[in-house]
């Protein structure tokens, strides 16, 4: 077995609105495993929310928060992990995620993306004039580092949450019980 795999550790990663949370909520409660959101513990840290901590101390001072909890969070071992849209930016957060974990890339296009997203307001990024053109420019920026740490990759399946849940169950069943 593949030394990763001796933890039993699931790591969802993907833009905003990817289905992390909703996904990794419902995955953990089929698996028996626990189920943490990084930017919920984050907040949780800190005591306000992610819009605060950008506003304070800017996109730099969160990254550098985000990357001692993926640090701490990584090295625990029976979890969902749902992370922050942007954590594949820091190559130590990669490096982590890799190791610890089966990592998966939910993949979506930009303007499902937006959909599902532009009701929520904490999401400091899409506070812009165009929210849609802004994922565009992540989407490009970002789908390469996703695919380099996924083990896995999840397209977009038509709206289907509970599918999405069956096929990882599916996927991690395999490769544990190997
Ligand atoms: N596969 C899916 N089909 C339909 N709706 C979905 C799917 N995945 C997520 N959603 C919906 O999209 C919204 C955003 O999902 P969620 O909050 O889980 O995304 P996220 O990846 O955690 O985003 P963020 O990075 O901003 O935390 C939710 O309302 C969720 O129900
Ligand atoms: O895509 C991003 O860079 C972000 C996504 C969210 O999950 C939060 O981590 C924060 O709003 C930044
Ligand atoms: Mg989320």
């Amino acid at each position: 077995m593949e030394k990763k795999y001796e933890t039993k550790n699931i790591f969802l990663v993907g833009l905003m609105g990817a289905g992390k949370t909703t996904v990794g909520r419902m995955l953990s409660r089929r698996l028996g495993l626990d189920f943490v959101d990084s930017d919920r513990e984050i907040e949780s840290r800190t005591g306000v929310n992610i819009s605060t901590i950008f506003e304070i101390e800017g996109e730099e001072g969160f990254r550098k928060r985000e990357a001692r909890i993926i640090k701490d969070l990584t090295a625990l071992n029976g979890y969902v992990l749902a992370t922050g849209g942007g954590v594949i930016l820091h190559e130590e957060n990669r490096k982590n995620l890799q190791k610890n974990g089966f990592v998966v890339y939910l993949n979506a296009p930009p303007h499902v993306l937006w959909e599902r997203t532009r009701n929520d307001k904490n999401r400091p990024l899409l506070k812009v004039k165009d929210p849609l053109q802004k994922l565009q420019e992540l989407f490009v920026s970002r789908h390469p580092l996703y695919q380099e740490v996924a083990d896995f990759v999840v397209n977009e399946r038509r709206g289907n949450i509970r599918s999405v849940v069956q096929l990882l169950v599916k996927e991690v069943s395999e490769r544990w019980n190997r």
